[in-house]
């Protein structure tokens, strides 16, 4: 079959006839516009066009193959015919890449925060606010980390601590450091290869992989990219129509897939402004001249539309029906539902808000751990489940306080994508060795040399269900005695 020319291509730019190119390929969109998740204005500004590099971060390379009609794959397009868009960068775009110039050493990065803080500064504004945002005024964003800071340790003495080990195991898999990479969409938006850095990192430090559903590479790249008995899980968002959910968690289970996360939190994405105002900004929609503006809110909201709101308790069975993988329930935020979840018969549940992107003011999963723990010993089901947190854990003290409630590991999202985006893989792996290096200073700290050995002792957590409530300000001290407020006054 000839190439297309580009002029040809050029000439079906309208949403009564719209064609775009992706990956060298001209496609007929005219009838998929209206379904578009991400609303018809992002094709339209393609439309005749070369839509591939923004196709990409958002889009797993097989989803036109998959989702559309191959009537409407009209073949491949000479690309040399292809007028290239002039691009005037933006002042601001300017800026960034020469702070990208600037990103300081990766030796610099000494904790998980210091890879946000050099991901703020370079990342694209859209990359930015969707891995950054959070829902609402983002309080349980700040809470997830806060909490951690609520609970103190109560370190034992006078214990050899030569011999530090804190593997563990997590359904049945033996991982060094009892941290899981968690299922964070989009990865393409942060680094150009996507998930499979985390998979290559996380294989170095025996850690497990969690894939999302969401994920910007597809489904079999992340597992191709796996090596030897390497452990990958699957995370799902439940599709409305369950025939394409069935064959997601089949194929997942005939690749090697060794559990399937179904995430229950998120009935509807959340409301995460900061992704919302970018996404508004990069499609240069201008309200001012009355255009009705593009309603899709931020990348979130326009790769989710799929996700079934009717999911419910009734459908476990029918998820057991379909799977020997084990079943876990990400995003259970209290200890009712973590019961109703070992009488539905899952093999773990993940206490978590999603990060703090859906509901705000749910609480933290460290606090509702504190919660869950007691109840399930009284009632003996603590062997009957595995119970997982993620969210604001930055410190390898927070993944000990975990523990030492009754967590059989964490999962760690924006650190590990902040880091990738800054320096690719090798900054997803000093990001590890920096978590494993504070495990084996702290657990010597806090007297113990095993993971089996942290238990509640360790802790104080008599402040941690005090929300925000600060200490009162101890004028005293800050007016009268703090020396670099009032200066001792030289007598007359
Ligand atoms: C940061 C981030 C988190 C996402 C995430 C994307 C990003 C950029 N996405 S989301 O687009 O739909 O919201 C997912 C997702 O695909 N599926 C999911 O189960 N959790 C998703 N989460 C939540 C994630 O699995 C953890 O619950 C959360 O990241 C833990 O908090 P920290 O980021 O503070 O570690």
């Amino acid at each position: 079959m000839a190439q297309l020319d580009g002029a040809e291509v050029a000439k079906h730019s309208t949403s009564d006839d719209c064609w775009v190119i992706v990956h060298g390929k001209a496609y007929d969109v005219t009838e998929f516009l209206p379904e578009h998740p991400g609303g018809m204005k992002i094709i339209l500004k393609y439309a005749g066009k070369d839509a591939t590099e923004e196709f990409e971060p958002i889009h797993p390379p097989d989803t036109l193959d998959k989702y559309l009609d191959k009537s409407k794959h009209l073949g491949s397009v000479d690309m040399k015919t292809v007028e290239k868009e002039e691009k005037e960068e933006s002042p601001e775009e300017k800026e960034r890449l020469q702070r990208v110039q600037q990103v300081p050493q990766l030796d610099q990065c000494y904790n998980l925060m210091d890879f946000e803080a050099v991901a703020r500064r370079i990342m694209k504004k859209t990359a930015w606010g969707y891995y950054s945002s959070a829902a609402d005024d983002e309080i349980t964003l700040r809470e997830n980390h806060a909490a951690y800071h609520r609970i103190w340790f109560r370190p034992r003495i006078l214990v050899d601590v030569e011999k530090v080990d804190f593997s563990t195991t997590m359904l049945g898999t033996k991982v060094d450091i009892p941290f899981y990479v968690t299922a964070t969409a989009l990865g393409k938006l942060g680094h150009p290869e996507g998930e499979v850095v985390l998979t290559r990192a996380a294989k170095k430090h025996n850690v497990v992989q969690m894939i999302p559903t969401l994920a910007s590479c597809s489904f079999d790249e992340i597992m191709d990219a796996a090596e030897g008995d390497q452990v990958q899980w699957m995370q799902l968002y439940v599709n409305k129509d369950r025939e394409i959910t069935r064959k997601i968690v089949q194929h997942a289970e005939k690749r090697g897939c060794k559990a399937l996360f179904i995430t229950v939190d998120a009935p509807q994405l959340g409301r995460r402004e900061k992704d919302m105002r970018s996404k508004f900004d990069d499609q240069g929609t201008n309200v001012q001249n009355g255009q009705q503006t593009d309603n899709s809110q931020g990348a979130a909201r326009a790769i989710s539309s799929f996700i079934d709101p009717g999911l419910s308790w009734k459908d476990i069975p029918w998820f057991k029906s379909i799977t020997k993988m084990p079943i876990i329930l990400k995003g259970v935020q209290r200890v009712e539902d973590v019961i109703l979840a070992v009488e539905a018969g899952v093999q773990g549940v993940v206490l978590s808000n999603h990060g703090g992107r859906q509901l705000d003011f749910a609480r933290s999963a460290v606090e509702v751990l504190a919660e869950t723990m007691p109840r399930l010993r009284e009632l003996g089901y603590q062997d009957k489940i595995e119970v997982f947190v993620d969210g604001g854990v930055r410190r390898a003290t927070d993944i000990i306080k975990a523990l030492c409630l009754g967590a059989k590991g964490v999962g760690i999202g924006r650190p590990f994508l902040y880091a990738m985006s800054a320096y690719g893989e090798a900054g997803v792996d000093r990001a590890m060795q920096l978590l494993r290096d504070e495990m084996e200073m702290n657990m010597r700290l806090i007297g113990c040399t095993s993971v089996d050995q942290l238990n509640p002792s360790l802790l104080d957590v008599s402040s941690l269900a005090h929300h925000g409530t600060g200490t009162p300000r101890d004028y005293l001290t800050k007016w009268a005695y703090d020396p670099l407020v009032n200066p001792p006054q030289r007598s007359s």
